[in-house]
């Protein structure tokens, strides 16, 4: 089994400053231990010109191969055997993994999409492999906690195809905080390994006695907090108290996180030892990058009413490219928009926390298989002010009995920390509540250095959570340059165009309307989910059989909506169309987007983003192209003149 090559901590030494390493104590973790030092790790995400004599060049450590990080070989070949082969690891793994081999409690925050499960789950693996069978347990060896039950299903698929690949006897079960106590006790029988489950689940295992205090005292070795950012955004805070005051003190602990905040901090007082703390640098005076530079980020500014035909100009005249992953703040909206979209022939799946969670897990799947393109997202932990929700929520009271009514789902978090699969456009229909809620919706897109764009549809009453997003994301050293722009390929014309025919359609779709459909859906869903429930346990690929993005409306789309009139679009909507679609025939093309983890290609390289301007006419690339200081759709918001690097 092979060795980090180099001392992780000299390695290390390259990316940090490492302060004094206080002295443990023997016993129990303290559920509020006092302050303690921690090493600063800075993870490199670019290179930089001068190096540690000691620490070989920033060039080698580029190159170092999972080999060189010293991880069993069966998890190095696995990896290569995965649907997309993964060879070389990510710069928050190659920093990680080998702390972790080292049993160094760490906490790793690096931007969405980085691979940091990969960073937490090889040297997990690793270690398990090492320890298998060398001593009886009655408990499981390692926990993994995370927000939401969409990611523990992530999670427990990623190891699970790990541990078949590597043909080694371990077992994880992934647990629900809603399960019925007696398949809690059979997913503890015998006991599995791995444990991945939010932190109500393992809450739940205590209280009814399906897992024993003592237990974990005795078999706990890791303990994995995931989205370690939102885990007290959820409400787990008690759950996760609860645990902590249970850790055996040589029980190792990491924290994964795409933003640091409050909560993160709190959470490392509580669970960590000494942690190493690997964060990504500030680049170029750009403030730690939360999301990826691969990403371009817009925003259009709308009124609210408006911005229904703002979306199906984007959709419509296909100015974004596909897969596209839609958010909005409430389930009402969410259908509101896809029964709206269906009018014009525009087929997509809606996504929420009232559905089945087999029916959630397999929308997924089918959107991530492309399947179909568009999903939109009703995240509605994240609506600006309760006002929105409530909006919902009394229309689910005047609910009659037809209409069935579905608990929400309290661990529903499918837009965060899920790895959704060439989602190429994210746009925010409602603007999240929070400046971290934007980050981890962005963060959907431009996955493992793929490239994407987000389009943010900005109403006056949400300038405030824009400008928070942007002081959260900004640059510190030049506060004008611009991290989100207004986005330029669509005009003023394009939209007006199309404004009578949304304003006339938006008027059919009511409130009854959309009441009947969230009802229909989940009829449907709930139908579904028994059906899933059995035949995706005996066919896991047969992802065909049942359609998410069915039409829920009465009446198939007019042809004059289904199809929009040529003399309807103008010459530089017309063209900036046309070089999105080129652009992404142009990606669909290139193998490095479907390997990921590759280097972006030459900049600017056929981006209409980069080089198309809606004012100047579309043949501008540099030149003509969207000019410095013009103006977006409703022409008033000035371009900075240093845009962030698109
Ligand atoms: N070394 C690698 N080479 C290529 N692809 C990788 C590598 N490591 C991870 N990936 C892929 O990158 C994608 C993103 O990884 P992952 O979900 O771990 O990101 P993340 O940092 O946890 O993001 P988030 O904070 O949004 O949860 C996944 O599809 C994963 O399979």
């Amino acid at each position: 089994m092979g060795k980090p090559k180099d001392k992780p901590a000299k390695q290390a030494k390259q990316y940090i400053e490492i302060k004094e390493e206080p002295i443990e104590e023997e016993g129990q973790r303290a559920v509020q231990p006092p302050q303690e030092a921690e090493h600063e790790n800075k993870v490199k995400d670019e290179p930089e010109e001068e190096n540690d004599d000691d620490g070989g060049s920033e060039a080698e450590d580029e190159e170092k191969s999972f080999d060189e990080l010293g991880l069993d070989p069966r998890l190095i070949r696995a990896l290569s055997k995965k649907d997309i082969s993964i060879s070389k690891p990510t710069p928050i793994q190659r920093v990680a993994i080998p702390l972790i081999l080292e049993g160094k409690d760490v906490v790793a925050r690096a931007k969405t999409g980085s691979g940091k499960t990969l960073a937490y789950l090889l040297p997990l693996l690793h270690k398990l492999f090492a320890d298998s069978g060398l001593k009886q347990k009655n408990a499981p060896s390692a926990f993994i906690l995370v927000p939401s039950g969409e990611l523990c299903q992530q999670v427990y698929k990623e190891i699970s195809s790990l541990i078949d690949l590597c043909k080694v006897p371990l077992k994880a079960v992934p647990l629900r905080s809603n399960m019925p106590i007696s398949d809690m006790r059979a997913a503890l029988s015998g006991p599995p390994d791995i444990l991945i489950s939010t932190p109500a689940g393992v809450a739940k295992c205590l209280s009814t006695g399906v897992l024993q205090s003592t237990l974990i005292a005795d078999s706990l070795e890791i303990l994995v907090l995931d989205e370690a950012d939102l885990l007290l955004s959820f409400g787990f805070e008690e759950d996760l108290k609860a645990l902590t005051a249970l850790l055996p003190r040589r029980c190792q602990c990491l924290l994964m996180s795409a933003t640091s905040s409050d909560d993160v901090d709190k959470l490392k007082k509580l669970i960590l030892h000494n942690p190493y703390i690997l964060t990504l640098p500030e680049v170029d005076g750009v403030k730690d990058e939360v999301i990826p530079k691969n990403v371009q980020q817009f925003w259009i500014s709308t009124s609210d009413q408006d911005k229904l035909v703002h979306i199906l100009a984007l959709l419509k005249l296909e100015l974004v490219q596909k897969k596209v992953l839609i958010f909005t703040n409430s389930i009402d909206m969410s259908f509101r928009l896809k029964l709206f979209l269906e009018k014009f022939g525009i087929k997509s799946a809606v996504l929420n926390a009232e559905l089945p969670q087999n029916s959630r897990l397999h929308i997924l799947e089918e959107f991530n298989a492309g399947l179909f393109d568009y999903l939109i997202a009703g995240d509605e932990s994240e609506a600006k002010d309760k006002e929105v929700v409530d909006k919902g929520s009394n229309a689910d009271t005047k609910r009659s009995k037809k209409y069935p009514k579905q608990k929400l789902d309290s661990e529903f978090g499918v837009v965060r920390g899920i790895d959704f699969k060439n989602v190429f456009t994210v746009i925010n229909y409602d603007m999240p509540g929070s400046a971290v809620g934007y980050v981890h919706r962005i963060g959907r897109t431009g996955r493992a250095y793929n490239t994407g764009v987000s389009v943010s549809l900005v109403s006056p009453d949400e300038v405030e959570i824009l400008e928070e997003v942007k002081s959260l994301l900004g640059n510190e050293e030049d506060e004008n340059a611009d991290v989100i722009s207004p986005f330029p390929l669509l005009t003023k014309n394009a939209v007006e165009s199309l404004r009578y025919r949304a304003e006339d359609t938006a008027k059919s779709v009511t409130r009854v309307a959309v009441r009947e459909a969230r009802a229909q859906d989940l009829r449907n869903e709930i139908l579904n989910s028994e059906k899933l429930k059995s035949h995706f346990e005996a066919n896991p690929r047969d992802l065909d059989l049942l359609k998410h993005d069915k039409s829920l409306s009465q009446q198939a789309p007019a042809p004059h909506l289904r199809k929009v009139p040529d003399y309807l679009i103008d010459a530089t909507t017309k063209e900036a169309s046309k070089m999105v679609k080129l652009a992404r025939a142009a990606m669909g093309n290139n193998p490095s987007r479907r390997q990921g983890f590759k280097r972006k290609s030459k900049k600017g390289g056929g981006d209409p983003l980069k080089s198309f301007s809606a004012e100047g006419g579309a043949k501008g690339g540099r030149k003509g192209g969207m000019k410095r200081g013009g103006r977006s759709t409703d022409g008033n918001h000035k371009h900075n003149k240093k845009r962030k690097s698109l």
